[in-house]
């Protein structure tokens, strides 16, 4: 086996639970969205992710309105859209800074994280959630601030999740050869991108999940039995 160098995590479902995200990150963002945009309708940021929002949905003369209807659509359908994710991310930053909720890590993580940034491991995140809602997602989470322990940030500006060129993208950006990077998620699909990229891979199946008798990556019920 390669010696691993350096691992970088999803987040829902790996670290975290995907309750956490669809029960209390996305209804929040969902209540809010209509009144933050309107408050914050003058801010560049928020007026080119609407753009960018209205583009990808192939609206050419939407009015806000629509463009609003859209995201709350893409909200209920869990789309993993670049611009959503910076738009909920947006909105989420006043729900952590506020103290209405904690992101959620499973018990081992931040402690496992620890032991690996110890033993020199250099760590990253890659989740389809923005890099400032990944911030805040690590630096309020419920065991502490957790962002210190991390190298660098990457999302879907970097490339889809399931595309191998992704995963080449984020090996070359820190410098690691791929067969020396660890990619840790629940997503098969993901994982199968990844190992086409030439990285190794950990399958995290969270319980009440089973792991397969014949896995198509090395599965793990926590971070626990990864040995990197
Ligand atoms: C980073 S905070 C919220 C996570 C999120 O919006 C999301 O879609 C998570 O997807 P992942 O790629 O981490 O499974
Ligand atoms: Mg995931």
């Amino acid at each position: 086996m390669t010696a691993i160098r350096a691992i970088v995590t999803d987040i829902e479902g790996t670290t975290s639970s995907i309750s956490f995200v669809k029960d209390v990150l996305f209804p929040y963002a969902r209540k809010r969205l209509p009144a933050y945009v309107e408050t914050h309708g003058d801010q560049p940021a928020l007026q080119h992710w609407l753009h960018e929002a209205a583009k990808e949905a192939g609206l050419i003369e939407a009015t806000r309105q629509e463009v609003v209807e859209l995201l709350l659509r893409w909200i209920d359908e869990d789309r993993k859209s670049t611009a959503l994710k910076a738009l909920q991310g947006m909105i989420w930053k006043d729900g952590y800074e506020q103290g209405e909720y904690r992101a959620h890590m499973y018990p081992e993580v931040a402690g496992r994280l620890q032991a690996w940034r110890g033993e020199g491991l250099h760590l990253y995140v890659y989740s389809s959630g923005s890099v400032p809602a990944q911030k805040l997602f690590f630096g309020y989470s419920e065991a502490g601030d957790l962002s210190p322990l991390f190298a660098g940030y990457f999302d879907t500006e970097t490339g889809p999740k399931r595309e191998a060129e992704s995963y080449r993208r984020i090996a070359e950006a820190i410098g690691e050869r791929p067969e020396h990077v660890l990619f840790l998620s629940d997503v098969v699909e993901e994982l199968d991108a990844a190992r086409t990229a030439g990285l190794q891979t950990a399958w995290l199946l969270r319980p009440p999940l089973e792991l397969p008798a014949a896995p198509r990556h090395p599965a793990h019920a926590s971070f626990d039995t990864i040995q990197p």
